[in-house]
């Protein structure tokens, strides 16, 4: 199913509609239909049916399917399919995206957080839902560097020179409005890097060293220089190595205006590990904590 087809459907108001209706009648279906309006070049019906059973992550399922037609010519089917993201927390970050704006009024958002931890994946999704931009401080440096990647940057000129191009691109973010920029791993070793930040609300995701280590043997170390060198199997050097990192890090992250800890969201949702945590979820955890960073007064 087209993610941005579903996307557009989960802000319309007859899906609010549709929640209310499946709130009065837990055990039925529904559906619904309206007409595309505005680009479209044709006439485009959408239905919904939203199946009455949730799945084990409480996620009701639901069903999408596009119908257009043109002038006489009889209804075909364009597209369908079910979606089992949770409307629940669509429904949830939309709202509170809308009821976080103007708190937040066009003030940067940049993610900090140990390799891994979900800040490009989280990030991506925090755009998305402010109408913001998303920009990786890492992919910047890369370009400045002639599209160099960050691996071969540290073999070739060494940390040091990395560090200072890292600097050198959140001084160009710190003048932007409307962004949400995923820094690097290391980012906030630097106090200066800090003063670049200080205008926007910086926001560290705290991840258990278990569940980083997990993320990345999974996809590898290729990418992240910090962490070659070492023996041993995947996790358990990956393992090493960021425990290390974190300790000599850890009092940096704390420096961050807001703290979205994996642990206490699984404690909140009930679950034993953070694995089963969706980046929806965090991303809501987020904005609520901006939020009230805000509404106290912080900035
Ligand atoms: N909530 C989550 N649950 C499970 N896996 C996740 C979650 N968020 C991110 N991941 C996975 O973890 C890996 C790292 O995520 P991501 O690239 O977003 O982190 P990052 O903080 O930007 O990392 P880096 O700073 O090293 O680039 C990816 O493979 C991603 O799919
Ligand atoms: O944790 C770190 O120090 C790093 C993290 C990555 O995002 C890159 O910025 C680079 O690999 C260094």
């Amino acid at each position: 199913m087209d993610v941005k087809l579903a996307q557009r459907l989960q802000i319309s108001t007859a899906w609010t509609d549709s929640e209310k209706f499946v709130r009065e009648h837990p055990t039925s279906s529904l559906r619904f239909a309206w007409r595309l309006k505005g680009k479209q070049k044709f006439p485009a019906f959408v239905s919904a049916y939203f199946l009455p059973a949730r799945n084990k992550n409480r996620h009701r399922s639901v069903s999408l399917e596009v119908l257009c037609s043109y002038k006489n010519s009889p209804a075909s089917v364009m597209e369908s399919g079910s979606s089992h993201a949770s409307c629940d927390e669509y429904l949830i970050l939309k709202n509170k995206s809308q009821e976080v704006e103007p708190y937040i009024n066009g003030r940067c958002i940049y993610l900090v957080g140990m390799m891994g931890s979900g800040k490009t994946t989280v990030g991506k999704i925090l755009s998305q839902v402010l109408g913001y931009s998303f920009c990786d401080c890492d992919t910047l440096v890369e370009e400045e560097v002639d599209g160099t990647p960050v691996a071969e940057i540290f073999k070739l000129y060494g940390e040091g020179f990395f560090r200072n191009k890292e600097t050198e691109a959140l001084q160009k973010l710190s003048m932007m409005h409307r962004l949400v920029v995923s820094t690097g791993g290391g980012a906030v070793v630097r106090p200066i890097n800090w003063k670049y930040m200080q205008n926007g609300v910086s926001v560290w995701l705290d991840v258990p060293l278990e569940a980083l280590a997990q993320r990345i043997a999974a996809v590898g170390t290729n990418s992240r220089p910090l962490l070659h060198n070492d023996s041993g199997n995947e996790y358990t050097k990956v393992f090493r190595r960021l425990s290390t990192l974190l300790e000599e890090r850890g009092e940096c992250y704390a420096n961050a205006n807001v703290r979205i800890s994996l642990e206490n969201i699984a404690m909140k949702q009930g679950y034993r590990d953070v694995s089963s945590i969706t980046p929806t979820a965090i991303v809501i955890e987020a904005l609520e904590q901006i939020e009230d960073f805000l509404a106290r007064g912080g900035h």
